[in-house]
């Protein structure tokens, strides 16, 4: 599947929060959705779902007019929704039917995520006696109920122990499927480089970067070197490049007249003792700054 979002605009009050969105997310692999707060995610997603419309811009599905009613949708939302008072059992089967199950498949889901995600002994118990991270599984097992075709995720892993953490992520990542849309968004960006191969950043409304993330690290990182000396101390001899620290590295620009070869052999020949050097890839942290960073926001 692939879902194609172009030129989405919704204002709220006369502010304009989206400003011509284009996006493209297949199906297949989990999708990275990155911003800073405030910048539009939440809003694009619940477009999506049909919460409320976008006031121009299109949403196609593999070509054809985007009907969130042909189509399973799962969704966490960052602000969790669920009934307090209401038994787990109870809300699971509800979330189920509202996706269309019968009482029957409804029942049988419910029982499967509960044990996927270890929350079966809560079943009888009212959502309000769970513990945070508990309350937290349920959403998350609400949100995988009646298999959805597209899986909305925001901020999954707040509230989640390592090992549930763990459980979620194997979880997630069998979830995958060629007929299977993952939209995953969060801040903590170590999860969306482990998980995420395309990835797209929103800021202030608009896409600033999109597309597969190893790609995007090397076209970014390209021209820079990742080196590291036996000793850091005293880097006299790298006065004649540009360069940065990174913890224990440095991450040397490439001047346009030599290349990576002759300045790795010109360390070398004067003798200087280099413990590792390999092509610099950025950190997502280091690409989302950038892109969204306050200098950015200036331009
Ligand atoms: N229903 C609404 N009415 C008015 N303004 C809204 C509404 N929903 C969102 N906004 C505004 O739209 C902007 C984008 O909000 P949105 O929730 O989409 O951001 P986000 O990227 O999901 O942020 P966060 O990372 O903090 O969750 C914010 O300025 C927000 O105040």
């Amino acid at each position: 599947m692939d879902l194609v979002i172009k030129e989405l605009k919704k204002s709220f009050n006369n502010k304009e929060v989206l400003k011509g969105i284009d996006l493209t997310i297949n199906s297949g692999q989990i999708f990275g959705y990155l911003g800073r707060n405030g910048a539009g995610k939440t809003t694009s997603m619940r477009i999506l779902m049909d919460v409320f419309k976008g006031d121009s811009g299109s949403i196609m599905m593999d070509g054809k007019e985007f009907k969130p009613t042909d189509y399973r949708i799962g969704y966490l939302p960052e602000e969790r929704g669920m009934y307090t008072k209401f038994k787990v059992k109870d809300q699971l089967v509800y979330f189920a039917q509202l996706r269309g199950a019968t009482k029957k498949e409804a029942q049988h889901s419910m029982k499967k995520w509960a044990e996927e995600f270890g929350i079966d002994i809560y079943l009888d118990q009212k959502l309000e006696t769970l513990s945070k991270g508990n309350q937290q599984k349920v959403q998350i097992a609400q949100a995988f109920i009646c298999e959805p075709d597209i899986l909305i995720l925001d901020e999954p892993f707040s509230g989640l122990d390592p090992v549930n953490s763990k459980i979620f992520q194997d979880s997630l990542l069998n979830y995958i499927r060629e007929d299977r849309i993952i939209i995953f968004s969060s801040h903590q960006m170590g999860y969306i480089e482990s998980f995420c191969d395309g990835i797209a950043i929103i800021n202030d409304g608009k896409i600033v970067l999109d597309g597969d993330l190893n790609a995007i690290r090397k076209q970014l990182g390209e021209g820079k070197l990742r080196l590291r000396f036996a000793d850091q101390r005293n880097l006299d001899f790298l006065t004649a490049y540009d360069y940065t620290i990174d913890r224990e590295d440095v991450i040397l620009t490439i001047p346009p007249t030599e290349t990576k070869k002759s300045i790795i052999e010109g360390l070398f020949s004067q003798g200087i003792e280099l413990t590792m050097f390999m092509d610099y890839l950025p950190s997502l942290q280091e690409i989302f700054i950038e892109k969204t960073g306050d200098n950015n926001e200036k331009s």
